[in-house]
């Protein structure tokens, strides 16, 4: 697990920090009530169905999107200081590339707009997927536009990397590639990492950290490592054609009855009764029945929360 000291964020150890962060359109909120924390030096997966705030959310920590109420800090300075925007690279769904430009051209832009420019490690990018140098931008492939937007984040050597759906367009190998590639700059340069992805999978491979939001709420914030031993999967036998009243004595994250047996995710606050089977569910588990249940009480792990003190919703 990556170091969460890192010396690239010298102004704290919260890559991003919210206080009672909320975002409404005319159609109502998108993102209410939010105050979470994020380590500086990890990889967090932000995780929740469509619809659920995910982008909305990236908008604000790339100030694309203002604010309805609350307060988010990158790195423990506000996010619209302008200090705050050479240390924050964005690759959005729609990677807002030149089309007219050439390959070539759009890193030489990058080197021009970005002091502390890598360009060994943006060329790398690209030529590892044989995108050709000289091509417009236009005439490429999905994916290889998305290499080459890759290369662009990348080679701004940002100390917090945002990432929408990164690797939708990406084929296999290229997907392995880039995955290797960030969690390598997470761990050597102490880059934190934010992508949001539906590839749960994907998430458990490489997330050390977890945001899932539902329905513009946060439900789970913490090390992935402990947000899953929190939790138990139980089964047992039912006896009046529902539920045990012993369960509920736990928190019930998802419950179910098949025919005979009940099987529920709970978060256990005390024994559990001999008679039940109980396993550690795996992170797509969790997170699966905290998608299926977003009324479920909400996680967090020691840190991921702050008080949200000054601030109300509207
Ligand atoms: N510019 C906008 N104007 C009005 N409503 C918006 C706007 N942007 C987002 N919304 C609404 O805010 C809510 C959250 O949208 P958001 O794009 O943040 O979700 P998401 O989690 O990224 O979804 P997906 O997984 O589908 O990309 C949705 O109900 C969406 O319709």
């Amino acid at each position: 697990m990556a170091d969460t000291s890192t010396p690239n964020a010298t102004s704290g150890n919260w890559a991003l920090e919210a206080r009672g962060l909320g975002k409404r359109y005319r159609r109502g909120w998108a993102l209410r009530d939010c105050s979470f924390r994020i380590p500086a030096g990890r990889i967090c997966g932000l995780v929740g169905p469509n619809g659920a705030g995910k982008s909305t959310l990236l908008g604000l920590a790339t100030r694309q999107v203002q604010p309805t109420i609350g307060d988010l800090r990158v790195f423990g300075v506000p996010v619209d200081d302008p200090a705050v925007l050479p240390q924050v690279a964005f690759l959005g769904q729609d990677k807002p590339l030149f089309k007219r430009f050439t390959v070539a051209e759009t890193l030489r832009m990058g080197a021009e707009l970005n002091p502390g420019w890598d360009a060994a490690a943006a060329e790398r990018i690209v030529r590892a997927g044989n995108v050709p140098a000289d091509a417009r931008v236009g005439t490429l492939s999905g994916g290889q536009r998305t290499r080459v937007a890759f290369a662009l984040a990348f080679g701004k050597r940002p100390d917090l990397l945002l990432l929408d759906e990164p690797m939708s367009d990406l084929d296999p190998l290229a997907r392995d590639e880039m995955s290797t590639l960030l969690m390598a700059e997470a761990v050597e340069r102490g880059t934190t990492v934010v992508m949001s992805s539906h590839m749960l999978t994907e998430l458990e491979d490489m997330c050390d950290y977890l945001l899932v939001v539902s329905e513009g709420r946060i439900r789970m914030a913490g090390d992935a490592d402990a947000l899953v031993p929190a939790h138990t999967l139980v089964t047992g036998v039912v006896r009046d054609g529902s539920l045990p009243p012993e369960l509920a004595a736990h928190t019930i994250v998802e419950s179910r009855l098949q025919g005979r047996q009940f099987q529920a995710m709970i978060r256990p606050r005390g024994p559990l009764p001999a008679d039940w089977e109980r396993a550690e569910p795996s992170l797509e588990e969790v997170l699966l029945a905290h998608l299926r249940s977003p009324d479920a009480p909400p996680l967090y792990t020691q840190g991921a929360r702050v008080d949200a003190e000054g601030t109300q919703a509207a």
